[in-house]
């Protein structure tokens, strides 16, 4: 069948016949059309759209809303060992603003071109991978899999700015605890090169705003700050803003100041879980400390394990960049990786504690 081909003024992008795109390709364009976009993303739509997935998966999802207008949805898998520690499958449903004008297409409409690529805002950065976890835990249940530990999906609002009404004070809530998790999968980047990169750590944010009254001053962005150098630098704004007069204050939105990663030992049973499995898929991995911030930071301020991942190799890194897209066939690529990982990271035996 022949596409019908749309130039890039039209928006269409070359649209597949019908019923000849994966389903779950066109799932993942569904999702890129709701414009969950701050600064005011549609949560509404993006809980609608979780709901009708909870449905279709015949699980149970649950409503947390840390703040006002601010729902972490929680869909669960149980295990056939349930008091098991579970494991957590991690995205945030908010995306990041657009500049329209920079975009060869609308970045809320999923145009598919020629290549099979899909360009929209969140491809990349994450809804690919909400929609992955979904579709492997799809194809998981209609295989009649079950597996020993419970799975839980959890997703999000709130962490492109920050996380504050978001993981951040999920973290605290006894509805989380109650996950009672033993490992998380959340958000990595895309690697243009055959690999994929894991992150098994993150940068410390420090997000800063000075108020100097009367006196308009110019932001800085500190790109290098090693522990040493941020334990320093607080001291040095201190004595800026001292100079700068008694009225001079400074804030900050953000300061992480833990250093905790997750272990990437061959002996950490979770660690093992998930590189053996790409092992056996063939793929080589990249372990990377974060150079960013996401969800993850919160999760193993708690204590717990957390690798940053998402499985898109041969993919420039487009997050936050205009244009964001990602291919089809990496997209679904990825959704074979979890339909392997989870299973793996599901049935990890025992740990001791556990029994
Ligand atoms: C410090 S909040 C992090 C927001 C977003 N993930 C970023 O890295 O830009
Ligand atoms: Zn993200
Ligand atoms: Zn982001």
């Amino acid at each position: 069948m022949l596409p019908d081909k749309d130039g890039p003024s039209g928006g269409g992008g070359v649209q597949d016949g019908p019923g000849t795109e994966d389903p779950s390709v066109t799932l993942f364009r569904e999702y890129l059309r709701l414009k969950t976009v701050h600064p005011e993303p549609d949560y509404d739509a993006a809980i609608r759209f979780l709901e009708r997935m909870a449905e279709e998966l015949g699980l149970p999802m649950k409503k947390v809303e840390v703040c006002p207008g601010r729902v972490v949805a929680v869909i669960t898998w149980v295990g056939s060992r349930p008091e098991l520690k579970s494991v957590v499958l991690n995205s945030h449903t908010d995306v990041v603003p657009v500049y329209e004008g920079h975009w060869k297409y609308d970045p809320f409409a999923a145009v598919k071109d020629a290549d099979g690529n899909i360009y929209g805002r969140g491809s990349q950065d994450m809804k690919c991978v909400t929609i992955q976890y979904i579709e492997a835990i799809r194809r998981l249940k209609a295989a009649g899999k079950r597996f020993p530990r419970t799975i839980h999906l959890t997703f999000v609002p709130d962490e492109e700015v920050g996380g504050h009404k978001g993981m951040e004070t999920f973290v605290k809530l006894p509805e989380f605890h109650k996950l009672n998790i033993g490992f998380a999968l959340d958000e990595g980047l895309a690697n243009p090169t055959n690999a994929y990169t894991v992150f098994y750590g993150e940068r410390n944010p420090w997000w800063i705003t000075v108020r100097c009254p009367g006196s308009p001053g110019h932001g800085s962005r500190f790109v290098e700050n090693t522990a040493a150098e941020k334990l320093e630098f607080e001291e040095k704004i201190k004595a800026w803003c001292k100079v700068a007069g008694e009225d001079v204050t400074y804030d900050f939105a953000q300061k992480h100041m833990d250093q905790n990663f997750t272990c990437t030992e061959e002996s950490d049973p979770w660690w093992h879980a998930f590189s053996s499995t790409c092992k056996a898929m063939n793929m080589t991995v990249k372990k990377e400390i974060f150079p960013a911030a996401t969800d993850s930071r919160f999760i193993r301020e708690e204590g717990l394990p957390a690798i940053g991942f998402s499985p898109m190799n041969l993919t420039p890194i487009l997050l936050h960049d205009h244009n964001e897209y990602l291919n089809e066939q990496v997209f679904l690529r990825g959704i074979q990786v979890y339909e392997r990982l989870v299973p793996a990271l599901a049935s990890v035996p025992p740990l001791s504690g556990e029994e």
